[in-house]
């Protein structure tokens, strides 16, 4: 739209030359992005190999010395993610703006080559998928890289996204009754933003008729039968793991030891790794990696969650119910939600 702006007031339609000018500077505009992204990608990775040692806990410190030499076990650490996110944004941003610029510039000029630019698209985007794999950190083939983005679960385009990056990826997700999911994705929203709509106001378009606003994200996101169907169509089921949200606090270990398995790990940690504690009413780790004192997480973890009246939660129940159904179906688990 700028170009075309630009050039019906700027550059008369009949003048090649200048319309040549336009489209060479185009071009070179569009390089030194380009160019900018790349090395905004660079820069980033630094930080990120930095955090490295954070990431990954070394197996070797936990007890299995023969496998351990070999693998290092990684987790994203809470600034790892967002340190990618954001770059992620900000050169997806880069990205659409490129394309968008060059098409539209395609679709004006039709006497240039549109051949070249399309070679120039295809680098583009050779160089965007490029960025994003360097912002993963190396790793051997002994170790695993793990990536951490919960909203990618109900995010349309992300199946399709990763599976062109590697279809062989293993997915994990931790689902627990999306009633108290919800509840809790409204508690953590409060607390940022104490001036929302009461919890009811916002789940139900008519509570009376009980109908409930399926466009509030804390409700839609526990229709998981409707994000998992999205992920089926690229990954088969057993390239996906669940691990159960609730047993994850009642038996950490338990849940760990099936996620090793997943993962074609030794199972390495076990329940000589967690002890409960009573303060936080949660399993804390007893010695991570990083220090030798026992570690909880943080206190935006386990909150005690907003007071909904019971009749609201039962309505959301029922709501749920054959959501739930065809999801414990479909993974051939009944997670006990009812
Ligand atoms: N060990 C331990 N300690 C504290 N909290 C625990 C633990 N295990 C699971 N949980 C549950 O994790 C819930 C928070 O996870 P989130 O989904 O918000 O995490 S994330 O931000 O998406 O990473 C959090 O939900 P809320 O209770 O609603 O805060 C916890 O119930």
């Amino acid at each position: 739209m700028a170009y075309r702006f630009l050039s019906s007031r700027i550059v008369p339609p009949s003048n090649r030359l200048s319309r040549r000018f336009i489209f060479i500077f185009t071009i070179s505009l569009s390089f030194m992005y380009l160019c900018y992204s790349i090395l905004l990608c660079s820069g980033t990775i630094m930080p990120n190999q930095r955090l490295e040692e954070h990431r990954c806990v070394r197996l070797k410190n936990m007890g299995s010395k023969k496998l351990l030499q070999k693998s290092h076990y990684c987790t994203i650490s809470a600034k790892a993610r967002v340190i990618s996110d954001e770059t992620r944004a900000v050169s997806y941003k880069l990205f659409v703006w490129q394309y968008c610029y060059i098409a539209d510039y395609e679709s004006n000029m039709s006497d240039i080559g549109t051949l070249h630019v399309i070679e120039i698209l295809v680098e583009i985007r050779r160089m965007y998928i490029k960025c994003h794999r360097g912002l993963m950190p190396r790793t051997l083939d002994s170790q695993i890289t793990m990536e951490k983005t919960p909203s990618y679960f109900v995010t349309r385009e992300a199946p399709r996204r990763i599976s062109n990056m590697s279809r062989e990826t293993k997915l994990i997700v931790v689902v627990r009754n999306p009633v108290t999911r919800a509840i809790s994705d409204y508690t953590q929203t409060l607390s940022k933003k104490p001036d929302i709509p009461s919890f009811e106001e916002l789940a139900f378009k008519n509570r009376s008729q009980g109908m409930v606003d399926t466009s509030w994200n804390a409700i839609r996101i526990g229709m998981y039968i409707l994000h998992l169907e999205n992920w089926l169509q690229y990954f088969r089921l057993s390239q996906i793991h669940f691990v159960s949200g609730e047993r994850l606090i009642t038996d950490p270990a338990g849940e760990m030891g099936r996620v090793q398995d997943f993962l074609g790990l030794k199972r390495i940690i076990t329940d000589k790794h967690f002890y409960f504690n009573r303060t936080k009413g949660f399993p804390c780790l007893k010695k991570p990696e990083s220090s030798s004192q026992p570690r909880c997480l943080g206190k935006s973890k386990g909150r005690t969650h907003v007071q909904i009246d019971q009749e609201v939660i039962e309505q959301l129940r029922e709501f749920y119910r054959p959501f739930n159904v065809k999801f414990f179906e479909m993974v051939g688990h009944d997670f006990r939600w009812d």
